[in-house]
């Protein structure tokens, strides 16, 4: 019944409910803030939004819901607290900070509810809830990119959640336009299990936002720590581990697609030299800078690893055994031909290449040790030069273009 609604023991259950579930929230991210430093500033926003929603939901279970100034207070607390949220997760989700300004906004919202207060009851509580449910709207809005193009699960259940909470605003409007019962100053208008129901959906939003937002800090975290794992952090190629993760994958579609897999072996010569006339620094100079060259004269497609110290495997996909010996001369030429320019030195480099071709009954490793073989050949011949492996048919043809390509230093 109508005339049932309100009894403070409902009201105070309900803003206990919704406080506690905020400040629960702001615990999680509290938490999340200490797992993902880069995500610190957007989190900062959230952890105060949801601090400040809690106080003022704690702060209303307490008051006498005739009292004007505390539920002013719990009402303006509501909503700067939902606007920091909003922007903190817009930030979150879309990786830049939201172009609203979202303090000035509630501040002026907040002052929208002060001066609606002389009102009815019933038209505070609605224009109340109006502003609620458009700044939840913001909220979905903020985090829209997480619905349409949701980077993960737990970013999609956090555009979910913003969704459903603005919807909740909706249905507590749509109670408050309807409500016919006694005229009292307070914020809810709907039938007790209903409050009950949205005491706990408040409650439960920003717990669940927290929770998910750390799923989503820790999978980012996880995607870093991937990203850190998987890339040479001199060379920035893959590292040696990334390379042997990826290599079946890409052989499968390489052999799918009808092409031939090649490996090729780069290894700098006499790079000891190098870093004993010029120092380690310089050393470390010339790997960028033949690492740089490489990928700039090789093919997008191509894999890249940093295999050793001045050592790097490269996974090639050729039509042809000789396309794949053409583009290794391409690739010795280019690291040999030019000098690098390291600071006010002009330092020569070459390289010798060690080429085999990655049949389908060949294992990675096999195939890898051919390469080195032939690498091994290049070395001894006198550097500066490829050398194909045996498995690399038809060898005559490629003979002929190795021989073509061989140069001593
Ligand atoms: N600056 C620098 N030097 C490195 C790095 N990793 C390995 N080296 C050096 O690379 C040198 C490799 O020397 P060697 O294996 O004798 O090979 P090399 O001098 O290139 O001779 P060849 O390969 O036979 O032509 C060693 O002196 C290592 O200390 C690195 O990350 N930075």
């Amino acid at each position: 019944m109508e005339s049932d609604l309100m009894r403070p023991i409902d009201m105070l259950s309900a803003y206990i409910i919704a406080g506690v579930g905020s400040l629960l929230g702001a615990m999680m991210m509290l938490i999340a803030r200490q797992a993902e430093p880069s995500q610190r500033a957007p989190l900062n926003q959230c952890l105060y939004g949801f601090l400040i929603l809690g106080v003022g939901l704690a702060h209303n279970a307490f008051t006498d819901t005739a009292v004007r100034w505390p539920i002013l207070f719990g009402a303006a607390a509501s909503l700067v607290g939902t606007a920091l949220i909003a922007r903190g997760l817009g930030w979150m989700v879309s990786a830049r900070p939201p172009r609203f300004g979202a303090l000035p906004t509630a501040v002026l919202l907040a002052g929208l509810v002060i001066a609606a207060w002389p009102l009815p009851p019933r038209w505070f509580g609605i224009v109340f809830h109006a502003i609620f449910l458009m700044f939840a709207a913001s909220l979905a809005y903020a985090t829209r990119h997480a619905l349409l193009r949701p980077r993960s699960a737990a970013e999609r259940a956090v555009g979910v959640i913003c969704a459903l909470y603005a919807l909740t605003w909706a249905q507590t409007l749509w109670y408050a336009i309807g409500y016919r019962g006694p005229e009292l100053r307070h914020l809810m208008y709907m039938p007790e299990p209903m409050l009950t129901m949205f005491a706990v959906t408040y409650a439960l939003m920003p717990l669940l936002v927290g929770a998910l937002v750390l799923n989503l800090a820790n999978a980012q975290l996880g995607a870093r720590l991937n990203r850190l794992a998987s890339t040479d952090e001199l060379t920035g190629l893959l590292t040696r581990r990334a390379l042997h993760e990826r290599a079946q994958l890409w052989h499968a579609e390489v052999r799918a697609r009808g092409q031939t897999p090649a490996l090729l072996l780069v290894d700098i010569d006499y790079f000891k030299q190098i870093n004993d006339s010029h120092g380690h620094e310089c050393g470390d100079a010339v790997l960028r800078a033949v690492s740089g060259r490489m990928r700039g004269h090789l093919r997008g497609d191509a894999l890249i690893a940093r295999w050793g110290g001045e050592e790097f495997l490269v996974l090639l996909e050729a039509s042809h055994c000789r396309d794949a010996a053409a583009a290794a001369e391409r690739l010795r030429a280019a690291v040999g031909d030019a000098p690098f320019s390291i600071g006010a030195l002009r330092v020569p480099v070459t390289a010798s290449l060690g080429l085999a071709a990655w049949t389908d009954d060949t294992q990675f490793a096999r195939a890898v040790a051919a390469a080195d073989a032939a690498l091994y050949t290049a070395k001894r011949g006198g550097r500066n030069r490829v050398a194909i492996a045996d498995a690399c048919e038809p060898a005559d043809a490629l003979s002929a273009t190795a021989a073509a390509s061989r140069r001593t230093p």
